[in-house]
């Protein structure tokens, strides 16, 4: 057979589906594929058997061996290499005719500009976390680019179409929190294994192994702004009593001695819970913890009372809502009798999945703190975090949140459950990526025959009778801080173009036709930086460079009055051939003309102008003096330190401060 024919029957199928225009068109159809994980590998196998030519794929990482269970374009052999070029090298063999060309790369670096990605025709997402997903969104949006946006967790599944002001973006509906949980549930108050879990994850691992933080320095600020006094001195107390565990930690010890360790165990296990007991206000209405006993646990004469049941719990994967989805715990671990060793039921023999008694939890306790602490004092790691794969960071992790649970009367859980929950586990379900992953494809060809009235938000959800919902798809949301923006491009050179040149050009005179809004009031962004605004005008003349603001970036220039949308402007290179001599900035042509807002408030996004007030000039000695002036957020300060609160929130576990949270609803953990 020629290869001709042999191409001609390859298509043959797809031809009958699509259309002889449709197909027709295919091979010349340049598409960006984002991430080659689960869905990605699907993704990558369907685009090229549906005809696509000419596929860009796009990861940052490298094969795991986990991922062979569901990533079918790898194979043992490929475990360490780059996830883009191995699913490239073997999905080209599926098609000869298909040129495919993998980036070993992570999609927010500065050189896939809008320009970059208005070389696509098309762009189909395969990621698995919300801040890669919103920069697709705005680039897409940015570069007019459409998208489909797709996310998978466990069972279910979402396929969402998105082009600019005809349907929402990913941003016009704002992303549920993951999971949330009140501080003073994880601090003070558990009730659910999880929140002993978060507690020793989040909580007492960094304070032991993180970094070293001068909550001091924190603490007197809080004093100075008038913050309650009392809590003020407790938070103080108990930062020195941590700095002593560390400094006993890091000290040159016996490795066989459990003297750090037993420090630990009585400042978590008994003087914390002692202090909270004092407090009986607190438990009135809620089972007062009991205090645990070192010893007596190691000879086997404590006990608490029963644990009672837990429910199962929440956790979060990759769905593209970035939620949690409620994932069915495994019943709850058996009773455990005090200091008694482990049931020995069948499915316990593995040994991950068996129930851990009091004894074993201080026993796994003792010995991971003290290999966590021998990997300190060989000063190879300055410090430790939680990483699930860490035999050492998990084992600490389940035995501090069992023995918290112990404390409280909760039931306790497996090493194995606790893996899944500290991890952030859900199992991935190949069936649902390959569904997932067909259905992109679908929508796909819809956007590519701008059929848009056949575009739907798609569901794969767990429900046997109707598996799948299609939804019609929802104008965009007049109060999106993000599709509402109106884009532009400029192409500049940051180390000569100022501020000024871009703002100015930008805004344009407005003597001619298409020229812009002319000068008004702005206030001028880079995300949360101000930059300038109508009363302070230095940085106007600094560059872009001298100022931070670099290639791949967006300036947001921000109506004053509040009437006309926000213009926000992407930072891109000069061609190459542009002659120096000439100006370093490109401006759009015709420059942009932002609509009248809808309604003044937005969702989310854009930093509102500041309050206006006198002329401000920044301080002489401040490198980009803008910084300082970023938007404050938060409300009064958590019993965490500030900074322990950033920390928890990058972990990816919101804490929410509960002074006015009735407990009873804020213990429910946020599902989607
Ligand atoms: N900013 C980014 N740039 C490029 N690729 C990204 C970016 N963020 C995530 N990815 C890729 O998206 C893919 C998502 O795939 P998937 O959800 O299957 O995750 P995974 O890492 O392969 O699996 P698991 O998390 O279960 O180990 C991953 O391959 C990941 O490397
Ligand atoms: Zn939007």
């Amino acid at each position: 057979m020629t290869a001709a024919a042999s191409s001609s029957r390859r298509s043959a199928h797809a031809e009958a589906i699509l259309g002889p225009e449709l197909s027709a068109r295919l091979p010349q159809t340049k598409v960006l594929l984002v991430g080659a994980g689960g869905i990605g590998c699907e993704l990558l196998k369907n685009v090229v058997l549906a005809g696509f030519g000419n596929i860009t794929l796009l990861d940052l990482d490298t094969i795991d061996l986990s991922n062979l269970n569901r990533q079918f374009l790898f194979r043992k052999k490929d475990v360490k290499q780059s996830k883009a070029l191995v699913a490239a090298k073997t999905a080209s063999a599926f098609n000869p005719n298909v040129r495919i060309t993998p980036i070993h790369g992570n999609i927010k670096e500065p050189q896939f500009d809008i320009s970059w990605f208005k070389q696509f025709e098309l762009v189909l997402n395969a990621l698995d976390n919300l801040d890669a997903r919103r920069h697709v969104n705005k680039m897409c949006l940015a570069a007019g680019v459409p998208l489909v946006e797709s996310g998978t967790a466990g069972y279910l599944g979402q396929v969402q179409p998105i082009i600019k002001d005809r349907a929402e973006c990913f941003d016009c509906v704002p992303k549920p929190t993951p999971k949330s949980f009140p501080v003073c549930t994880i601090r003070s108050t558990p009730s659910q294994p999880i929140h002993c879990i978060v507690w020793a994850k989040s909580y007492l691992l960094p304070q032991l192994f993180g970094e070293d933080e001068d909550a001091g320095g924190e603490l007197d600020e809080a004093e100075k702004q008038g913050e309650n006094a009392q809590e003020i001195a407790t938070l103080r107390k108990e930062a020195l009593a941590f700095k002593a565990v560390r400094a006993a930690l890091r000290a040159p010890a016996d490795p066989s001695s459990s003297d750090a360790a037993k420090a630990v165990f009585q400042k978590v296990f008994r003087s914390d819970v002692e202090n909270l007991l004092s407090m009986a206000d607190m438990w009135r209405s809620r089972e007062p913890p009991t205090p645990l006993d070192f010893e007596g646990i190691q000879a086997g004469t404590f006990a608490v009372k029963k644990p009672g049941h837990a429910n199962g719990t929440a956790v979060n994967g990759n769905h593209m809502n970035g939620a949690a989805v409620k994932a069915t715990g495994s019943a709850a671990t058996e009773q455990l009798l005090n200091g008694a060793s482990s049931s020995t039921s069948s499915s316990a023999s593995l040994k991950d999945q068996r129930a851990l008694s009091l004894q074993d939890n201080l026993e796994m306790f003792v010995s991971s703190l003290n290999r966590l602490a021998a990997r300190l004092r060989s000063g190879k790691e300055e410090t430790i975090s939680f990483d699930k794969d860490d035999d050492d960071t998990l084992d600490f992790v389940t035995a501090s949140a069992n023995l918290r649970s112990f404390a409280y009367g909760i039931s306790t859980k497996s090493r194995w459950e606790v893996k899944e929950m500290a991890g952030n586990i859900i199992p991935a379900i190949a069936t649902t990526n390959a569904i997932i992953s067909g259905l992109i494809v679908l929508q796909a060809f819809h956007l590519l025959k701008k059929a848009y009235n056949s575009l739907r938000n798609v569901h794969v959800q767990f429900r046997p009778n109707m598996p799948l919902s299609a939804i019609k798809m929802s104008l965009p949301n007049d109060g999106c801080g993000v599709c509402r923006d109106t884009f532009a491009e400029v192409l500049c050179d940051p180390s000569r173009a100022t501020l000024g040149d871009i703002v100015d050009g930008i805004l344009g005179d407005r003597e001619g036709e298409g020229s812009g809004t002319g000068k008004r009031e702005v206030s001028v962004y880079e995300d949360k930086r101000v930059l300038s605004d109508p009363d302070w005008d230095d940085n106007l003349e600094r560059t872009l460079e001298s100022l931070n603001v670099t290639r791949g970036m967006f300036l947001s220039i921000v109506d004053d009055d509040g009437e006309l949308e926000t213009i926000q402007v992407g930072i891109g290179m000069l061609p190459p051939n542009h002659p120096v001599d000439e100006s370093p900035v490109i401006l759009p042509s015709p420059l942009p003309l932002p609509k009248k807002k809808v309604k003044p408030q937005t969702v989310e996004s854009t930093p509102p102008p500041p309050p206006t007030g006198v002329k401000r000039s920044a301080p002489d000695d401040e490198d980009v003096p803008s910084a300082k002036r970023a938007r404050k957020t938060g409300g009064p300060a958590p019993p965490f330190s500030p900074s322990k609160k950033r920390k928890l929130d990058e972990d990816g576990i919101i804490m929410v401060d509960s002074a006015d949270v009735d407990l009873e609803d804020a213990d429910i953990i946020v599902i989607d």
